[in-house]
């Protein structure tokens, strides 16, 4: 199977650090955000705009099933929201093994303060509802993860080498 699969809160550099991962390892890379947007032809903004969250989550369920067991050698980026639904986090694990990048509400807060493409975090009160939903999401991903590494604010090169560190143990 070998797959890695990388999940955390919006921001936390899934997208990033998951493409350059697969590049070191020489592994296949899929963002399951991507995966949804070219599947439908549209934005996940749009889609949330459109057709609502809700929508988006059975999207994403969907998704996980429609992979497991098609993929090998693949480094698997997930939507920050996606752990959390009922059921995802088991399929997860049987996709295969499950790392959770863990930064601070700070350094995302810094990170994001400008972000347009998350329609979670939109609007005036995005910091408020940034800190409300990482305390809510933060024992998801601890629960779900197989291994755990703190970013801080480390470069994407630095957290790559801290995950090979870890799966090589
Ligand atoms: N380790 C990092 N250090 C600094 N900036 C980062 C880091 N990882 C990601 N970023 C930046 O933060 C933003 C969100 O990263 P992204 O990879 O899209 O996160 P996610 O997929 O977890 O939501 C992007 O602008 C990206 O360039
Ligand atoms: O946390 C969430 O609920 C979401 C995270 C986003 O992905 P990233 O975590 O890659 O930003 C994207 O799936 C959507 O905007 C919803
Ligand atoms: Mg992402």
């Amino acid at each position: 199977m070998d797959n890695l699969i990388l999940i955390g809160f919006m921001g936390c550099g899934k997208t990033t650090v998951g493409q350059q991962l697969a590049k070191r390892l020489s592994y296949s890379f899929l963002d399951t955000d991507k995966y949804i947007e070219q599947k439908l032809g549209q934005t996940v903004g749009r889609i949330f705009e459109e057709e609502g969250e809700e929508f988006f989550r059975r999207l994403e369920t969907e998704t996980i099933k429609e992979l497991t067991g098609k993929l090998n050698h693949t480094v698997i980026s997930v939507g920050g929201g996606l752990p959390v639904r009922p059921g995802n986090a088991e399929a997860l694990k049987k996709l295969g093994t499950v790392i959770y990048l863990e930064v601070s509400r700070e350094v995302l807060a810094a990170r994001l303060k400008n972000d347009t493409t998350r329609p979670l975090l939109s609007g005036k009160d995005g910091s408020l509802k940034m800190e409300l939903l990482y305390d809510k999401r933060l024992p998801f991903y601890e629960a779900a993860a197989d291994i755990k590494i703190v970013t801080g604010s480390k470069h994407p090169q630095d957290v790559v080498n801290n995950i090979l560190e870890k799966i090589s143990q």
